[in-house]
């Protein structure tokens, strides 16, 4: 069995002078994904964004292979993608060139038909020319879930990504994270709906006050 990857020390969070959550503490393998829940306000983005390097930590610590993630900065970034509320999409640019710059920045080439047959496969083919601020909201999603799929990063942080999702979007994006989990990546995402990832169980963290 392979050992903890990423895992949460005594983790809390403030905004505003308000104490969100204290004391998180947890372990994720490769191979599974952890469901963080709460209600509303909790701190579920704020803790994504802790975990993706966009906030400061301010209590406790993550950790990448035994390493603080502070330890590491550059080559965690490589390791990690992050969806957010914005797709992490360039609107003035167009879907393909939103592609082809992605993949940029992680050093790879995306040729053409790699392109192509990508956005072919979560339903956006022949999309590739239009600008993403002409996209519908699902119609971003998917252009994200395309991004996603070509990234070679092991841990996949990702922020209500079922949101503005038709039914085969939502299938579409569980089957790929269950393909991230079974080639040994972990995901992190939060949902308010339930969700389920082919046959891997949820790691649920509960974030309370
Ligand atoms: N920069 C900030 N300054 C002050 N307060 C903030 C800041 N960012 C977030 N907050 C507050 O922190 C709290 C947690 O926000 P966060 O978005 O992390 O919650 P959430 O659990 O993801 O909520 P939801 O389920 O509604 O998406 C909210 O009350 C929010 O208003």
């Amino acid at each position: 069995m392979p050992g903890p990857i990423l895992a949460f020390n005594d983790l809390g969070c403030s905004k505003g002078g308000r104490q969100l959550f204290q004391g998180v503490n947890c372990t994720v393998q490769c191979g599974r994904w952890l469901h963080v829940m709460g209600a509303n306000g909790i701190g579920k983005t704020s803790l994504l964004r802790m975990l993706c390097g966009l906030s400061p930590i301010e209590s406790g610590d993550i950790l990448w292979e035994g390493r603080s993630i502070r330890a590491q900065r550059d080559a965690f970034q490589q390791d990690l993608c992050y969806l957010g509320h914005l797709n992490g999409l360039q609107e003035s640019m167009t879907v393909r060139e939103n592609l082809a710059f992605a993949t940029a920045l992680r050093g790879h080439a995306c040729d053409a038909k790699t392109v192509s047959v990508t956005l072919a496969r979560f339903g956006v083919a022949g999309r590739g020319e239009q600008l993403v601020r002409h996209l519908s909201q699902g119609q971003k999603r998917r252009v994200a879930l395309a991004r996603l799929s070509l990234s070679p990063a092991r841990l996949w942080v990702l922020d209500e990504p079922f949101v503005a999702m038709d039914d085969t979007g939502i299938r579409m994006l569980s089957d790929l994270i269950a393909q991230h989990l079974a080639s040994g990546g972990i995901t992190v995402l939060t949902s308010h709906q339930s969700v389920g990832i082919g046959t891997v169980p949820a790691q649920p963290l509960e974030l309370r006050a």
